[in-house]
């Protein structure tokens, strides 16, 4: 939200400029002019470089903008300090409002960007974009950014806003446990639901840009729910599955688990079973690179008795019910993956921009132009991948889809997430010290940086499906093909 102007005063640069020493001291910053009299001895960044003579009672707008985010000045505590607004100009710089699609460039997927249009998104997608691009900013993203800070799990209001929009549902992709559920509010209709609306749900959860949050966010029930849903008797699914689309109960976040979904050694093999929190089980945290809100715990199982109706498929049997997981997994770790390498775009683009080095911005800088040439054709070519496997999957059963695209979906991952990395690499180099900070300026390349390396692991690690994906290749090679 911006400051509202229009009631401050208007202010001549001359005033301003009379007010330059400790204890009267003004600086214009995007034609807001600010009294930090009293702030100045409080400033994280000290008195001395406030009382310079190219800042107190003058224009400050670039130097500011090297050292601090927008957001700093949209505080209450900070924006309290403007007292009035320069004669005659207007303020330049705009946070992006609520539910407001980005302006800067390759910030937003091609068939969000205006003038470009795309043949997979139809009108309900694009409704379901809007409520969900609200729905995160508004309800989500300032949760997420507290708890990724105290590392406490999720908060139970965000959960159950998420359960009235039947979110958790959606999340879980098309099919028939949508039957009957109002979805978004009644946007999307159960039978139009498809693997496009659920990528746009994955990909806007993502901005909120803290990685832990998005594990905890229920991440365990995208990934411990389908073997419920498609190996589970009729009763236990009964039992378990609406209580957890409620957001009542969780599964397969470990510190905060009331279901555990466990593949277990039996005498002929793996058998998977629904594990409900109780006597003999124990979860103990485990500090990660990313936040304690993920839930991330070591887990110990110890004479744990379990019903038999608990078993996920047939006994001994486990590893296809794993196996027919994956698929899915993957491909939502994908539309995450992307959707955070191209917050990374955004924030390195707004920061080249804005930074100036002997009087010049670092865009002026042609090392720099490559790397963003670098970052935007990874993020580009990713999402394109992602879209032709989506659509692939929209038009495939779910046992095509093992047999036909589990290998791309295996190469995508490996191809998001070695990308990722490298992207992440280059976001460092571009904000410099900046982008090893926890606060400020590059806090969310930080952050990146430090949780990029667990996308390459979970759902399987880079050379292990690219394995998988030139081995599934290699058994659709005709036997007749010669050079
Ligand atoms: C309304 C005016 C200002 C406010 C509210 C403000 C607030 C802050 C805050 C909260 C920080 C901590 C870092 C962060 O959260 O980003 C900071 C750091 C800093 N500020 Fe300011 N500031 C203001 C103006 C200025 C100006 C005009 C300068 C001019 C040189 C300046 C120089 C610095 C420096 C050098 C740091 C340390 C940066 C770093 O650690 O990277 N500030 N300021």
């Amino acid at each position: 939200m911006s400051t509202p102007t229009k009631q401050l005063k208007t202010i001549s640069r001359e005033e301003v400029a009379k007010h330059n020493k400790p204890g009267d001291l003004w600086v214009i910053i995007d034609a807001k002019v600010y009294d930090l009299s009293r702030f100045a001895s409080l400033h994280p960044g000290g008195l001395a470089v406030l009382l310079d003579e190219n800042v107190a009672g003058q224009d400050a707008t670039d130097v500011f903008y090297q050292l601090h985010r927008h957001e700093v000045l949209l505080k209450p505590g900070y924006a309290r300090l403007q007292v009035g607004v320069v004669e005659g100009e207007e303020p330049e710089v705009k946070a992006q409002q609520v539910g407001e699609i980005s302006k800067v460039p390759y910030a937003e997927p091609t068939w969000l960007t205006p003038g470009f249009s795309s043949p997979y998104y139809k009108e309900s997608h694009k409704a379901l974009q809007k409520a969900m691009r609200k729905f995160t900013d508004e309800i989500v993203f300032p949760d997420a950014q507290a708890r990724e800070e105290d590392g406490k799990r999720i908060s139970q209001s965000v959960v159950n806003a998420m359960a009235e929009m039947n979110m958790h549902a959606m999340r879980l992709g098309p099919g028939k446990h949508l039957k009957g559920l109002k979805l978004m509010g009644g946007l999307v209709k159960p039978e139009e639901f498809d693997y496009f609306h659920e990528l746009i749900i994955n990909q806007e959860l993502m901005r909120v840009k803290a990685r832990g949050y998005a594990d905890g966010m229920l991440g365990g029930m995208v990934i411990g729910l389908p073997p419920v849903l498609n190996f589970g008797s009729e009763k236990l699914k009964q039992e378990i599955v609406p209580q957890v689309f409620a957001g009542k109960k969780w599964i397969t976040n470990g510190t905060f688990s009331d279901y555990f979904t466990v593949g277990c050694r039996t005498d002929g093999g793996l058998t998977v079973l629904l594990i409900p929190r109780g006597e003999g089980v124990e979860t103990t945290q485990i500090k990660t690179s990313y936040s304690t809100t993920a839930g991330t715990a070591y887990i110990t199982f110890d004479n744990v008795k379990v019903p038999v109706e608990n078993v996920l498929g047939r006994e001994d049997d486990g590893l296809r019910v794993i196996l027919s997981n994956f698929n899915h997994e993957r491909w939502v770790m994908c539309c995450g993956s992307v959707r955070s390498q191209r917050t990374i775009v955004e924030e390195c683009f707004k920061w080249a921009s804005q930074r100036k080095v002997f009087g010049k911005p670092l865009t002026a800088q042609a090392v720099i132009r490559a790397k963003l040439a670098n970052m935007i054709s990874r993020v580009e070519a990713a999402q394109n991948w992602l879209e032709n496997i989506t659509h692939q999957m929209n038009n495939m059963s779910y046992k095509e889809q093992s047999s036909k695209i589990a290998g791309q979906i295996g190469l995508l991952k490996k191809f998001c997430t070695s990308t990722g990395q490298e992207t992440a690499q280059d976001a460092v180099q571009i904000f410099g010290g900046r982008g090893i900070t926890k606060t400020g300026m590059g806090r969310f390349i930080q952050h990146y940086y430090v949780t990029v390396p667990f996308d390459a692991l979970l759902g399987g690690a880079e050379d292990v499906l690219g394995d998988l994906g030139v081995r599934q290749a290699m058994r659709q090679m005709p036997k007749s093909a010669r050079l």
